[in-house]
């Protein structure tokens, strides 16, 4: 990767390259609630959240933060942090209530309404197609199971650019395919909460259909740039003998998307394991990777930690902050490394490793945003009503400054979308878990911008990092 040296810094700062785009981001069922306003037909979430024992304390999104009436106040906030881009997404069922054919027109008035919102403050909109929140009709016919799924995703991904292509600032087709299928069809902590690995990987073959099918639809309909956004691991191995191991957890979360999208293939390394593998599992036909390897205008990247993996003793037992994950295999929560509300490691290096020993020898030229990052703390309102987050301004200037080093380093990236703009429905945390630059009083629905929210909108506006 070549070295690029250009004035990012200053004595007393780290300045991002002219043109930075910073942004903060949601997602619909996390934020709209109106779960079945206006025509809107169910989600597998509303579905899943309503199941008892699959959601923390029983939380749904029947109202979230009620951004469906209260869209305005957020591209309030939106502006007070002088965002360039409002990373949002569309639900799907609220635009086609079964998934396929009928369009609810009052759907589509109610993005217009949010999308003109945002033309007329002045913040781009970034919209994904699809943020988890799948029509229960459409999981009823198999959902990312049913290679059919490709086609309806294709039909939905049309009705999108058509209505809303004209002001979509850039597209995201699908957020995080892996979790969709590994979380939600393997191991089942995600709606629909199905534990069949067979149908995982069926399922991770039909998301990269439908994707191409997406850009396909998208290009035909709307000018703006048409991207994807993965959530992609860094696996550290603690001794020589983990390597090997932690080579095939990457391949196995980074590889099957990466490899298809950018290489025209499954990673060799998944080669005959028919349980991660859609090409072992013989779910690939002829033409499929011309579909799913449609040309990209950027990559979106979500990341938030990284993993530690070891090998198992051979006594058989784990040491302290070891957990097993396989017959011989552990993952490690090293000591010293703070952790979020999520019991997530906080590592910064980790996202400029990332950048740039994962995505830069796969993208080379082409634009890289992180469309999330962000991080989950105990955050509550002191009795002079403010919300002290260091914690979380702690994580993000950490993570901004490696960014910062991987953009020097030589990696594209063209901008940033904080994780979230909102305290909002952590999707089986239900509300436990707040990753907002702004806290919100789920029984009020008031709104406070947090300190953290302070210093991103200091950041953005100096388009540049306090050292
Ligand atoms: N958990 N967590 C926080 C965050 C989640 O709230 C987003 O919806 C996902 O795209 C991604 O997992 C990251």
């Amino acid at each position: 990767m070549p070295r690029r040296y250009f004035p990012m810094s200053t004595d007393d700062q780290l300045r991002f390259p002219d043109g930075f785009l910073w942004g903060a981001a949601t997602a619909a069922y996390q934020i709209e609630g109106g779960a079945d306003a206006e025509g809107k037909g169910p989600s597998i979430w509303d579905t899943f959240s309503h199941t008892p024992g699959k959601v923390f304390h029983g939380d749904n999104g029947d109202v979230a933060c009620d951004s469906f009436h209260r869209y305005g106040e957020d591209i309030a906030l939106l502006k007070r942090l002088g965002v360039g881009s409002y990373r949002l997404s569309l639900s799907w069922p609220r635009i086609q209530p079964t998934g396929r054919g009928e369009v609810n027109a009052k759907g589509l008035d109610y993005y217009n309404r949010v999308i003109d919102g945002l033309v007329e403050a002045g913040i781009e909109p970034s919209v994904t197609l699809y943020h988890w929140d799948l029509p229960q009709a459409l999981q009823d016919a198999g959902g990312w199971a049913n290679r059919d799924i490709a086609d309806w995703f294709g039909e939905f991904a049309a009705i999108a650019g058509e209505a809303f292509g004209d002001r979509v600032s850039r597209w995201i087709t699908l957020n995080e395919p892996w979790v969709v299928a590994h979380v939600g069809y393997r191991d089942g902590r995600h709606a629909p909460g199905i534990q069949d690995p067979a149908l995982a990987v069926a399922a991770n073959h039909h998301l990269l259909l439908a994707h191409g099918n997406a850009v396909s639809a998208l290009r035909a309909s709307s000018a703006a740039p048409v991207g994807i956004t993965l959530n992609l691991t860094v696996e550290r191995p603690v001794t020589p003998e983990a390597a090997a191991h932690a080579a095939v957890l990457e391949a196995r979360q980074n590889g099957v998307y990466l490899d298809p999208i950018f290489h025209g293939r499954y990673p060799e390394l998944l080669d005959g394991d028919a349980s991660f593998s859609p090409a072992a599992a013989g779910h690939v036909r002829d033409g499929d990777f011309e579909i799913i390897g449609a040309p990209l205008d950027f990559l979106g990247v979500n990341f938030y930690a990284p993993h530690y993996v070891g090998m198992l003793h051979a006594d058989g037992e784990p040491r302290r902050g070891e957990t097993v994950t396989g017959p011989d295999t552990v993952s490690i929560q090293p000591d010293g490394l703070p952790i979020t509300a999520m019991n997530w490691l906080v590592e910064p290096g980790s996202i400029r490793e990332l950048l740039t020993r994962i995505v830069a020898p796969v993208t080379g030229a082409l634009p890289v945003y992180i469309t999330e990052n962000g991080s989950s703390w105990h955050d509550y309102v002191t009795q002079d009503g403010q919300v002290n987050d260091l914690e979380r301004i702690a994580y993000l200037r950490g993570h901004l400054a490696a960014v910062h080093g991987a953009i020097a380093d030589g990696v594209p990236v063209k901008g940033y979308f904080a994780w979230s703009l909102l305290d909002n429905f952590e999707w089986a945390e239900g509300y436990a878990k707040r990753f907002g630059l702004v806290y919100v009083d789920f029984a009020t629905q008031e709104r406070l911008l947090k300190r953290s929210g302070e210093v991103y909108a200091s950041i953005v506006a100096a388009n540049a990092l306090p050292k």
